[in-house]
């Protein structure tokens, strides 16, 4: 089981914000290994382009100190008109590389995008199956899902950081240069809308945070109204205004908590800013004050008042950005958090590969299992053996464990008590890869890929190199081939309605499919929880007595609640409350009188 996530209380804003700031090196890691060069080029512009205001603003004060030189009466220097080219020849360059930085930052946006989505998507993949089953893990999920994404922003502010700290430490030290009280002056003016604006943040981040439950189940309950699968019922039960009401009450709580936040921000914000305006104009009148007591010349004049002005909007920028960041890495938590998740179901570093062929057989010894979370025994003292050439039918009433089993030796989950052996060796000393490599299993809740019919057998395989033929023998023993037949795409066509052109198939169809997966797959062992379920009595009796040929001399796994398909296991083992209660083949525990028997003769009963 994974490390289960737990609602957080976000209770003390400085201290989280402080700590977020810690997901900054794992995201500038999966920065610079989404791309490299980009992040190289993207640094050097960003370098060049950061020192251009202070030459620009030089050059500009060498004119007009010239120009003013000219009109008292001095003759024209012989490079003004260079200082001029110069000027202009700055700000182009200032153009072009913003440009190129534009360009830059949209191509590692590109990148980073496409690498966490497909790493956030590789990590899920990994995780237990018992994380799924967790809504708090859902939550998690969903922002990690968002922050792949929506954290782009962040990126380009990184980047502009950069160039506004170069920008501001060179102006910062040519104002120092002349009087470091212009850099109180302006620090102090600058900070509080700083301390502000990072507190709004975290308020903002802990709001997103506490309306993610109810950004779910809106998500949730738009999906149910607008589905396919739910228009039946919404229609028919008249359930349209009970969604909208419970959609629109969700979505007034969270308009409500977002317009208290922007209010307060509005006003808070607004005296900030007065106090920022203050501290900038307060180094302004300084340096009137000095230029009209004959310090400073009116080139000196102009490069100090751009200079105020430039550190000024720098430095407010540089906080702002600052805050921004960390607003953003605030919302990286749950990224990282779910990047560093790990699964307790893990294979063993040099795990053995499995047997081919296997010896001795599958061995449940002592198993007790209880699912994570719950208190509840699924299975007791479970013990059961699955030997090499023998098909086994596992029955018994609704929840009784036996799917449980099958999640069991597939390692989905591990025993709580006892173990597993494989040929004599805990199935946890074995390659999970491997061990899933040679066991083909389709689940009753198997999944319908919309995708080719082709790519919905294919997918039994994908390790493996197969051939057409190949795919289509399986087919044919799952009788798929019949369905894919009546496609008019053939194995070329998309299957179910989500995307264009796709067919929906009947549950029936949908199986025969999903079987075929595992026919390709070529296990050593095949497991079929319910498969027939939905199948009409001749596909089933057809598909089993396929079945039954197939697997002759091979392992296999049958769950079913059809007994006509039972019969045909070579032992049948009963499950009642998690223990096996009764085992043999059918004439055996026919004679035997006892549960297996009494369940026969009430389906028998029910078809007479
Ligand atoms: N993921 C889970 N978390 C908690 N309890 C579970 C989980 N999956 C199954 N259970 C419980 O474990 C018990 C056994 O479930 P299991 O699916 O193994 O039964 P089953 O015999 O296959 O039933 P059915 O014939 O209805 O498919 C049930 O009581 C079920 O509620």
């Amino acid at each position: 089981m994974s490390e289960a996530p737990t609602t957080k209380k976000v209770e003390s804003p400085w201290r989280d914000r402080l700590s977020a700031l810690r997901n900054l090196p794992p995201v500038l890691r999966i920065l610079w290994d989404s791309g490299p060069a980009v992040v190289t080029w993207g640094l050097i512009l960003r370098g060049i382009v950061a020192v251009l205001p202070i030459a620009i603003a030089k050059v500009a004060a060498l004119i007009l100190q010239d120009i003013a030189d000219v009109l008292r009466g001095r003759p024209l220097p012989h490079n003004f008109w260079i200082l001029v080219g110069t000027e202009v020849g700055l700000n182009v360059v200032f153009g072009l590389i913003t440009h190129a930085i534009d360009y830059s930052d949209s191509l590692l946006a590109n990148r980073y995008t496409q690498y966490v989505s497909v790493k956030v998507m590789e990590q899920a993949s990994r995780l237990d199956l018992t994380t799924y089953e967790n809504p708090v893990f859902y939550d998690r999920l969903e922002r990690a899902r968002v922050q792949a994404t929506d954290r782009l922003g962040m990126i380009q502010q990184m980047g502009r950081l950069i160039q506004q700290v170069i920008t501001t430490l060179s102006f910062t030290v040519a104002l120092a240069w002349a009087s470091p009280w212009l850099v109180l002056l302006l620090a102090l003016g600058v900070l509080p809308s700083f301390l502000g604006e990072t507190h709004f943040a975290f308020l903002g981040y802990a709001k997103n945070f506490r309306q993610t439950p109810a950004k779910r189940q809106m998500d949730y309950l738009r999906q149910v109204a607008g589905s396919r699968e739910g228009a039946k019922e919404v229609k028919l039960f008249g359930l349209h205004r009970f969604f909208t009401d419970k959609f629109e009450r969700l979505a007034h709580q969270i308009y409500v908590e977002d317009v208290e936040l922007s209010r307060s921000k509005l006003i808070v914000g607004g005296m900030l800013g007065v106090i920022g305006t203050l501290g900038y104009y307060g180094a302004y009148i300084y340096v009137i004050w000095r230029t009209l007591g004959g310090a400073y010349n009116i080139g000196k004049f102009t490069f100090l008042t751009t200079s105020i002005q430039q550190a000024s909007s720098n430095l407010q920028q540089v906080f702002s950005t600052v805050s921004g960041i960390a607003d953003q890495a605030l919302f990286l938590t749950d990224l990282i958090a779910f990047f560093e998740m790990e699964p307790t179901v893990k294979s063993k570093p040099d795990g053995h590969k499995m047997p081919v062929p296997i010896r001795s057989g599958f061995e449940f010894r002592n198993v007790s299992f209880t699912y994570p979370g719950t208190n509840r025994t699924v299975l007791h003292n479970f013990n059961f053996t699955l030997s090499p050439g023998e098909r086994i039918a596992l029955i018994g009433e609704n929840g009784q464990g036996k799917t449980t089993v099958v999640k069991l030796i597939t390692r989905l989950y591990d025993p709580t008590e006892g173990e597993i052996l494989l040929d004599g060796i805990d199935l946890r000393d074995y390659a999970l890869d491997d061990l899933h490599r040679h066991i083909g299993v389709i689940f009753q809740d198997f999944m319908r890929f919309e995708m080719t019919a082709r790519e919905n057998i294919a997918v039994g395989r994908v390790d493996q190199p197969h051939s057409e033929s190949d795919l289509e023998d399986a087919a044919h023993k799952s009788l798929a081939d019949e369905v894919v037949k009546k496609l008019s795409g053939g194995y070329d066509q998309i299957l179910g309605r989500r995307f264009e052109g796709g067919v929906e198939l009947s549950g029936g169809e949908w199986q025969k499919i999903a079987l075929a997966r595992a026919y390709l797959r070529d296990a050593q062992l095949l497991i079929l929880d319910e498969p027939t379920a939905a199948l009409d009595a001749r596909s089933e009796l057809e598909v089993f007595e396929r079945f039954a040929e197939l697997t002759l001399g091979k392992m296999a796994l049958l769950i079913s609640h059809r007994f006509s398909t039972v019969r045909m296991a070579d032992r049948i083992v009963v499950l009642s409350g998690g223990r096996l209660i009764e085992e043999g083949n059918h004439e055996q525990l026919m004679h035997a009188g006892g549960l297996y028997s009494e369940m026969f003769e009430m389906q028998a009963a029910s078809y007479r």
